[in-house]
């Protein structure tokens, strides 16, 4: 970042030459004008920051050492310095919102304001003072982002080097000395070298925020007994661990406009982690769940529980003038959270009582928990829509103007309107980070018999298999899905793939850091490529179950339209033969899908509710001049379910305009015996021209359960799509039409076709020219965690016979190099391997193994075969590499025989090899990779950072 900030200064310097004196002299004037109220609490870091074009930490860090002359005093050159700074700063991940270098920064200059108590600086050592600052400005050197208990929980290297404990704070400390050797300071300090870096290390332990408690119980005890004696090393060394624990934490004693920037980018580190929990299935930590807490009320606990208690202690130990400051900016800010928390309760239950009215009226008579469900659906939808605002609970919901209004009507399959775009990414992400938590879960909460939940709680309990919510799918961002609790489908990445900036903390390289972290980020460039993995995140939870319940809820969806393509594709001009008893032609038509029509509609769907006879279900059509343009339906158990036509679909103005306005108001009463559920109509894609291609096509029929029929079906749901506010209309047609079916519905292929398309090449029955179609393209479907599937789902074609070699003893097979199945898979060109998946997936894909090696018991045992070459099978390994690396296809098919010998089935032979494979790959990826304290632990150093060397030497 800071790079990119200093070319752009320079950039523009040289475009404009005669500003460019003027602009360093200006530069030089604002940074010397922040450095000269340094020692000034409200200081703030992003300014600095901002002026020494992201430089403040070696600029503040170079400057307070001149200033307390600690470079003449220890005889330090002033280059050695200022690169020992610049490599901390380098240390620090830019890709946290919080633990970056600029809250180093932050922590140093209120480091400085402490030292600059007279109690304290009366009587430190310069090496106390050198010490203090360099604890202070590397305590969070290279924080991955995540707290301790994820590194835990994803069995993170460092977490066993360090058996969880202060796991990162030790992590920190280490990589301070790494900097200070690297930078050859600590050469010039000679004796003073082991003391400093012992204060270092201690200083830096302190700041665990998990031991809060016992240093706060021990200061108060200090301070009850009056038992600090400043001239003592010991409570001089215990007075400055408070000093830099109170300075860590001491962004909420900011001016409010500071301190709330800084809330605001903490809460941004933690929401960011609990999405990687999410994804990674993990349990999503409360202060880390952006859908059920928020800024404010994250910080009036964090102000309340941790701040002041130990900044009460502080200020009765400092009693000055600064510590006063502090206390007042830290009771004004924490009034000002609380006062926000306040807000956000009277807003929601404000919003809910008025939401609830309204539903009353308009429905007349609902049971209260659809009422209130509803309020949760339009809550959230207009946080969906609504824009960013500064205020932690936007005021409440336009709900009863118009378009809000019409938004409910149109139907819903969960919580949001389905015809309501989805906003962009970034928006909703921002949007959900302090707003309500989703109705997903306060359904959960409060309607455990409703049918939504029904229909969910049933998918994610017997299919172990979330099933996504357009809600959370749509609310959530690229990053962000709902995780099913114990579905293993729904492992997608690592966490080592999900950190944001691959370092030291994690295992990669400086390439793959950066390919991976566009790839977790959906990419700058915005193109489809870089934006597929993120739909590769939600693609996993939108699978539809293999549950054969939700199984007819999409086959209902598709005789729904194959019934109505030809009405849906004349808008509204309908012309469906099928009739049925409503008035309107067209509206029959549609509703034939819906109710009355048997034939149509399988006989086993009946409505959730015990005892709900349809014929209690009402009909009314939603018309616009004349033109039937939405058809509702309504049963007594039962929310509005709500068809829309194709042209109200696409007409987006219309729909805004004056559709609400003109409806018929009349309930038709219909004689069905059938209810659907409305979770079976998915009225986003009904009409559509993507339905219309697929079903008129084939003259209307139902599809049939086949794999064709499944994948054809999968036009009625490409959820994947539903994560950017243009897919969600456009791509639906160029899906089915073909030309999007890669990018478009790659998520969206039935879970057992998939496995079907995986299967058959295992099973060696059937050449890939027998496949469906349809198979093949959406190979990148699967989800990460069939990494290993991926592999297989080259198109293996091997002899149908047991042997190898077939009838005539040589393997026949169009591409020889994916006959072999030893070949790396890895090293092909990746477009050759898996057409479908772009090399950043790819690189995801390939990540997944990535645990350290060390750590994982499946890769230490192919370490093991691997390295040693001792055992009968490495031998056979080491046989199969030599014949790899010379021989063609019959070397290879003879290879088989001679290995394995008659009595070992080709088959047998070669699920070994694939699955050693496998493993081999996985560590010969991770070779060269390995983390900074794996170096220090291993032999294996590989100097890819000069951090890491310095810390070797330790
Ligand atoms: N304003 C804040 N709100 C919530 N948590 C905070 C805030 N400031 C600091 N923290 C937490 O307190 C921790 C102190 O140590 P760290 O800087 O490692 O990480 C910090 C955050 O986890
Ligand atoms: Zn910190």
């Amino acid at each position: 970042m800071h790079k990119r900030r200093r070319k752009r200064l320079t950039t523009r310097s040289l475009t404009q030459e005669p500003a460019l004196l003027d602009d360093i002299h200006h530069g030089q004037v604002q940074v010397q004008c922040v450095l000269d109220r340094v020692w000034h609490w409200p200081f703030n870091a992003f300014t600095l920051d901002t002026v020494t074009g992201g430089r403040s930490l070696p600029v503040l860090c170079v400057h307070l050492f001149h200033w307390y002359g600690l470079i003449d005093h220890f005889n330090l050159d002033v280059v050695r310095v200022w690169k020992l700074f610049t490599l901390v700063e380098a240390g620090y991940h830019s890709t946290n919102p919080y633990h970056n270098s600029i809250h180093a920064t932050d922590v140093t200059q209120a480091m400085h304001c402490f030292l600059q108590e007279e109690k304290i600086k009366m009587h430190l050592t310069p090496l106390e003072i050198m010490s203090s600052l360099i604890a202070a400005v590397t305590h969070d050197l290279d924080h991955p982002g995540v707290n301790q208990p994820f590194l835990i929980a994803t069995s993170n290297h460092l977490a066993a080097l360090y058996e969880n404990t202060s796991v990162l704070e030790n992590h920190h400390w280490r990589s301070a000395i790494g900097c200070l050797l690297e930078s050859s300071v600590a050469e010039q300090l000679g004796t003073c070298r082991l003391e400093l870096e012992q204060q270092i290390s201690s200083l830096i332990l302190a700041t665990d925020i998990t031991r809060q408690q016992e240093f706060l119980s021990r200061f108060k005890r200090y301070l009850d007994q009056n038992l600090l004696d400043m001239h003592r090393f010991e409570d001089r060394h215990f007075i400055l661990q408070i000093a830099l624990k109170c300075a860590d934490i001491s962004n909420p004693c900011r001016p409010w406009d500071v301190s709330r920037k800084w809330s605001q980018k903490v809460c941004e580190e933690f929401f960011r982690q609990g999405d990687y929990e999410r994804q990674l299935n993990l349990p999503v930590t409360s202060l880390c769940d952006r859908q059920s807490t928020s800024v404010p009320k994250i910080q009036a606990g964090f102000f309340r529980f941790v701040v002041s208690p130990l900044f009460e202690e502080w200020h009765r130990f400092l009693k000055t003038d600064l510590s006063t400051l502090m206390m007042g900016h830290l009771r004004g800010n924490q009034s000002r959270w609380e006062a926000l928390v306040q807000q956000e309760l009277a807003e929601e239950t404000r919003t809910e009582i008025s939401d609830a009215e309204v539903l009353d009226e308009e429905i007349g008579g609902n049971s209260e928990e659809e009422a209130v469900t509803e309020t949760d659906d339009i809550t959230a939808s207009v946080e969906l829509l609504l824009p960013d605002s500064p205020s932690p609970r936007r005021p409440s919901l336009p709900c009863h103007n118009n378009e809000m209004d019409s938004m409910k009507r149109v139907g819903r399959r969960h919580s949001v309107p389905l015809s309501v775009p989805c906003p962009p990414p970034i928006t909703r992400t921002i949007i959900r980070r302090e707003s309500l938590p989703v109705a997903e879960h306060r359904a959960q909460r409060r309607y455990p018999s409703g049918p939504i939940l029904q229909l969910e709680e049933e998918a994610e309990t017997q299919l172990g298999q979330s099933s996504l919510s357009l809600l959370s799918t749509c609310s959530s961002g690229p990053h962000h899905s709902s995780g099913g609790a114990s579905g293993q489908d729904n492992r997608p990445v690592s966490a080592e793939n999900l950190l944001p900036e691959p370092s030291i903390t994690s295992i990669t390289t400086s390439t793959e850091a950066s390919r991976l972290s566009s790839v977790l980020h959906g990419g700058g460039n915005g193109t489809a490529a870089s934006l597929a993995p993120s739909r590769f995140l939600i693609r996993q939870q939108t699978f539809p179950p293999l549950q054969p319940y939700v199984r007819i809820r999409y086959m209902s969806t598709t005789a729904e339209m194959s019934t109505c393509s030809e009405v849906l594709a004349e808008g509204a001009s309908y012309s469906n033969s099928s009739s049925s008893s409503t008035s309107d032609h067209a509206s029959a038509a549609t509703l034939s899908c819906q109710v009355s029509d048997q034939a149509e509609v399988p006989s086993n769907l009946t409505c959730s509710k015990n005892g709900c006879a349809t014929p209690n279900g009402k009909i009314r059509t939603l018309r616009d001049n004349g033109r039937i343009c939405a058809v509702e339906q309504k049963c007594v158990n039962e929310k509005v379910v709500t068809v829309r036509s194709k042209r109200e679909q696409t007409d987006a103005a219309s729909e805004k305009s004056s559709k609400m306005a003109k409806i018929s108001d009349s309930w038709t009463p219909q004689n069905s015996g059938h209810r659907w559920e409305k979770e079976n109509v998915d009225p986003q894609y009904i009409g559509s021209d993507a339905d219309l291609g697929a079903n008129s096509s084939r003259g209307g029929s139902l599809h049939k359960n086949t794999p064709q029929g499944l994948a054809q079906r999968r036009g009625s749901a490409p959820v994947g799509l539903l994560n950017r506010s243009d897919d969600c209309i456009v791509p639906v047609s160029l899906a089915l039409r073909g030309g999007g079916d890669r990018f478009l519905r790659r998520g969206s292929v039935p879970i057992d076709v998939t496995r079907q398309s995986i299967l058959r090449p295992l099973g060696l029955k059937e050449n890939t020219a027998s496949l469906p179609r349809h198979c093949m393209p959406r190979r990148s479907s699967l989800p990460y965690d069939t990494t290993t599937l991926t592999s297989l789902l080259d198109p293996l074609t091997v002899p149908t016979g047991d042997k190898a070699g077939g009838s005539d003893g040589i393997i026949k097979d169009v591409h020889y190099r994916r006959l072999d199945p030893l070949s790396n898979i890895f090293t092909r060109p990746l477009e050759e391997a898996l057409p479908h998946v772009t090399n950043q997936q790819y690189l995801v894909n390939v990540r997944q193994d990535s645990v350290p090696v060390d750590l994982n018991p499946e890769l230490r045992i192919s370490n093991g075969l691997g390295r040693n070459g001792n055992n009968s099978k490495s031998r056979t390994r080491k046989k199969v590499l030599r014949r790899r690396s010379s021989g063609g296809p019959e070397m290879f098919a003879s290879s088989g025989s001679e290995l394995f010998g008659d009595g070992v089935s080709w088959q047998h032979w070669r699920r070994e090899l694939l699955a050693r494979r496998t493993r081999e790959q996985a560590l010969a990826k991770r070779r060269g990779s390995l983390p900074i304290d794996m170096l220090a632990t291993t032999n294996s150093v590989r100097p890819a950072r000069r951090i890491y060397c310095s810390l070797w030497r330790l």
